[in-house]
């Protein structure tokens, strides 16, 4: 390993202590520039000292997942101006699902492999294909395939064929994969907030990627989202407001948000209160999807004055990594499991931006173990400071009160 470092070194003219301490000399990029550019033997041993020092870069994973997701949102807005009831079916579970989840989660799919054609792809997504393969699905296969094609040649950036009904069909099923603690996963909801979406409310296209079982980079797509704090607005006013964000967020790198029509993208932070008479708090605008009832009794007895603001989808993760609230509370049925995509890209968001989410016990959320989250009740979010008196909040009315069974 000495060896193959030194010759690296006279390569490229490293100073000789660099040889013995390489991590204040090689920042992540060059480090992956140099690690691309020469022989994979040199490069595996410089690896595998080095990994334990410096962290692993995902700048060209970020750049893609921020891509498909802005191409993606951009399919929903259409959708969404023009939105036809035969748009919306009707999953097995009775959840509404519309072309606009299937249309970006063929985008999301597609802009990663043309993106990154020399990586192994492997998507754990929400949509499959089952549904769209029956005899009533035509026209929603057909009017879904269009939406898709036309997105892309408007785009302008991909020089293909369009894809046939065929195509899409397969696209969507590239997102089967089961995850897990080994390799790379990226893990998409399409839109998240499908109620919302209907509604003409907060919904988000999340895409997170997980690797060796950690979620490493997550991207937040929020069209409606207003560019200015949302804090103790009525959704009407809400609704009204310049609108369109994108949140992204890379290990170790912090949380950025920019506008979807292409702003610079400015660092962003969680509040940083400890009061939590200060201390605002967002839960889900379904009661059916979080107990309001529950939510509020731990927002009582933390002393938290301030009326919750209601709003769908991991829009919630992003308002809070930019300091409209100090707390997001999730409470489902007891019985409900957590899916993974509904939560690895708001989770790395609010984390970067100096955030904690955990389940109800306090432990951290845990990616590694497929499709679904293991949890214990329910999950919370918040800053470093507020969690202790959170968690004992939670803790505390937990104890009175007792979840309704699915
Ligand atoms: N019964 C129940 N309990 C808990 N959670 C549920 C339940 N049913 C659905 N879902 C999931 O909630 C996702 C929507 O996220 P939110 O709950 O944050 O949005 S909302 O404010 O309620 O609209 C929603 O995501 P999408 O299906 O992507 O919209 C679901 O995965
Ligand atoms: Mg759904
Ligand atoms: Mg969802
Ligand atoms: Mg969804």
């Amino acid at each position: 390993m000495a060896s193959s470092v030194t010759a690296l070194a006279r390569l490229i003219y490293l100073p000789p202590s660099t040889i013995s301490n390489p991590r204040p000399f090689l920042s992540p990029k060059l480090f992956f520039t140099l690690k691309s550019s020469y022989s994979p033997i040199v490069s595996s041993s410089i690896s595998s000292s080095l990994n334990s020092s410096i962290p692993m870069s995902y700048d060209k994973q970020l750049a893609a997942a921020k891509k498909a997701a802005a191409l993606a949102a951009r399919l929903c807005q259409n959708v969404q101006k023009g939105l036809l009831q035969s748009d919306v079916q009707s999953k097995s579970d009775r959840s509404p699902v519309t072309v606009a989840d299937y249309g970006s989660q063929v985008l999301v799919s597609f802009v990663l492999q043309k993106e990154l054609p020399d990586q192994a792809f492997s998507l754990v997504a929400e949509e499959d294909s089952g549904d769209l393969r029956k005899e009533e699905s035509r026209e929603t296969l057909e009017r879904l395939t269009k939406l898709v094609n036309d997105t892309i040649a408007n785009d302008g950036s991909y020089k293909v064929p369009p894809l046939s009904e065929g195509d899409i069909l397969t696209i969507i099923d590239s997102g089967m994969s089961e995850g897990g603690p080994n390799g790379q996963h990226w893990v998409l909801d399409p839109i998240d907030g499908t109620k919302g979406f209907l509604r003409g409310d907060q919904y988000a296209i999340a895409l997170g990627l997980l690797d060796e079982g950690k979620v490493v980079l997550g991207v937040l797509s929020c069209p409606n989202l207003p560019l200015e704090s949302i804090a103790s607005q009525h959704q009407s006013a809400v609704n009204r407001a310049a609108a369109g964000c994108l949140f992204s967020a890379q290990l170790s790198c912090g949380t950025y948000m920019e506008s979807l029509d292409g702003s610079p993208p400015v660092k962003v932070h969680v509040s940083n209160t400890e009061n939590p008479e200060e201390a605002s708090f967002f839960e889900s605008y379904e009661a059916a999807h979080s107990s309001h009832s529950l939510s509020g009794s731990i927002a009582k007895k933390l002393g938290v004055k301030a009326p919750p603001v209601r709003i769908d989808s991991q829009a919630k993760y992003g308002a809070l990594s930019r300091g409209d609230g100090a707390i997001y509370l999730r409470f489902p049925n007891k019985g409900y499991r957590e899916k993974i995509w509904d939560h690895a890209a708001g989770y790395i968001v609010v984390a970067e931006a100096g955030g904690v989410a955990s389940d109800a016990a306090g432990k951290p959320l845990d990616f590694s173990k497929g499709r679904y989250l293991d949890l214990d009740t329910g999950i919370i979010v918040t800053n470093r400071k507020l969690m202790p008196a959170l968690l004992k909040a939670v803790q505390d009315s937990l104890k009175e009160e007792v979840l309704p069974s699915l």
